[in-house]
């Protein structure tokens, strides 16, 4: 019986799929002690106690950025996400953000909510002339990260029902995005050429220390005079300051963002959204069932997918029990495992070793022998130096 603390705000579709038979789910925003799995959104972490017996946290959504990556993996806990599933929310909140961006809809309604008297149509015809707009068609888009929601964001608006022209910059972009992004989508070999001549501009990259305040002072002295930047990345993606003094000079006519702050929310030219990027039906319930299936996988079996912290590690179980270690990725790691398990004359049926920068994970499935037994053996290899987190699964029925 694995016992999860799952956060109020994951779906119920997602949570309901830890079956009670081998799952007890209480509710919390940090894991209780006893808790092996910790379901989130987008509660940061950074300050909250990862419990001895934490196997794995799951992160029903994309950004990561609020969880302690490093220090979990030190302490050998798996973290997973749900990559593209919340992709198409945030595109569609995004369109029609480039929308308000051109056209002044949301003073007109306010305005409009705002009439009194019984001739309404004779006001609405007399003022409508002070809500005049652009349109998007013809206008350049920029977009900075072309994975899951930049390339959706990027592909529809330069289809036909946007008819836009469309840079892209993307550096680490995947193969399978890539091949999914339309022909007519610019490839700019730099930031400067996105910034350069976009009339919007639109990011959509994690927040890591790379990108943080990427879009900084001298990157927005570059756009256009009268653009229009979108973020619904993060907020640090951003130097908000430099934003802020942008807009009060008249460089940049708008900024939208889904990330609300003090100084942004007061600001005549700042539309802000309070992080809703990934706020639909589908969005959410998405994410909750897929990151639940990859937690429950690496519990039940200790395969890994769509893990942040660790490649892919995938081996059909072929032995009634298996053996996993998290360990760091330094010389002789597998010799010095496996030595254990000679000594023990254990036949070893397969195995499998995959490495992520300094840790390294490896699953070895073992005939013949009792689970309480290969439990003192596991312990013993957990005192191998450099092994952070030694497992014993059974095969399941
Ligand atoms: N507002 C909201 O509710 C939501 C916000 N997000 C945010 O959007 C981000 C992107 O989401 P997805 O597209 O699903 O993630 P993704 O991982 O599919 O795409 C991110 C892309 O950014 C690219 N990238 C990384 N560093 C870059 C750099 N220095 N310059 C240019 N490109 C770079 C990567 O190569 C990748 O293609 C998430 O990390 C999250 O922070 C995601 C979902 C919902
Ligand atoms: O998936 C993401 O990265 C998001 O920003 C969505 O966050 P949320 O799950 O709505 O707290």
């Amino acid at each position: 019986m694995f016992q999860i603390t799952a956060s109020t705000t994951v779906a119920p579709a997602g949570v309901a799929l830890f079956d009670q038979e081998n799952y007890k789910v209480d509710y919390g925003e940090s894991p209780t002690t006893d808790a092996a799995g910790l379901l989130i959104r987008s509660v940061d972490l950074h300050q909250t106690a990862l419990s001895e017996r934490l196997l794995t946290i799951g992160r029903a959504g994309v950004g990561v950025n609020n969880i302690p990556l490093d220090k979990a993996v030190q302490q050998g806990i798996v973290v997973f996400n749900a990559p593209a599933a919340n992709a198409n929310g945030v595109k569609e909140l995004v369109l029609a953000a480039l929308a308000i961006g051109a056209r002044p809809m949301l003073p007109a309604s306010d305005w409009v909510h705002g009439l009194k008297g019984n001739d309404i149509d004779v006001q609405v015809e007399k003022g409508k002339k002070a809500y005049v707009g652009t349109e998007l068609l013809g206008k350049q888009l920029g977009v900075i990260g072309l994975g899951h929601v930049g390339g959706l964001v990027a592909n529809s608006a330069s289809s036909t029902a946007f008819g836009m022209h469309v840079v892209g910059y993307d550096p680490y972009i995947q193969v399978d995005t890539a091949w999914n992004l339309s022909h007519h989508i610019h490839h700019a070999k730099n930031v400067s050429q996105v910034l350069q001549d976009s009339d919007y501009v639109t990011i959509h990259v994690p927040l890591t220390d790379e990108t943080a305040e990427m879009l900084n002072a001298e990157a927005i002295a570059q756009m256009k005079p009268g653009s229009v930047l979108l973020n619904f990345a993060r907020d640090d993606v951003v130097d908000e300051a430099a934003i802020i003094a942008a807009l009060d000079r008249g460089h940049l006519r708008q900024y939208i963002t889904d990330f609300a702050t003090p100084k942004l929310i007061h600001h005549p030219k700042v539309l802000c959204f309070p992080h809703i990027g990934g706020s639909t039906d589908a969005a959410e319930t998405n994410s909750a069932k897929m990151v639940v299936q990859t937690m429950k996988n690496y519990l039940e079996t200790g395969n890994i997918r769509n893990s942040v912290t660790f490649p892919d590690t995938v081996m059909d179980f072929q032995a009634p029990l298996r053996l996993t270690l998290i360990h760091r990725n330094v010389p002789n790691m597998v010799g010095r495992m496996t030595e254990v398990l000679a000594n023990y004359d254990l036949n070893i049926v397969n195995m499998v070793n995959r490495s992520n920068g300094d840790y390294a994970y490896t699953m070895i499935d073992l005939d013949a022998l009792e689970a309480k037994r290969l439990q003192r053996i596991a312990n013993k290899m957990a005192q191998i130096e450099n092994v952070v987190r030694v497992r014993v699964i059974e095969q399941p029925k």
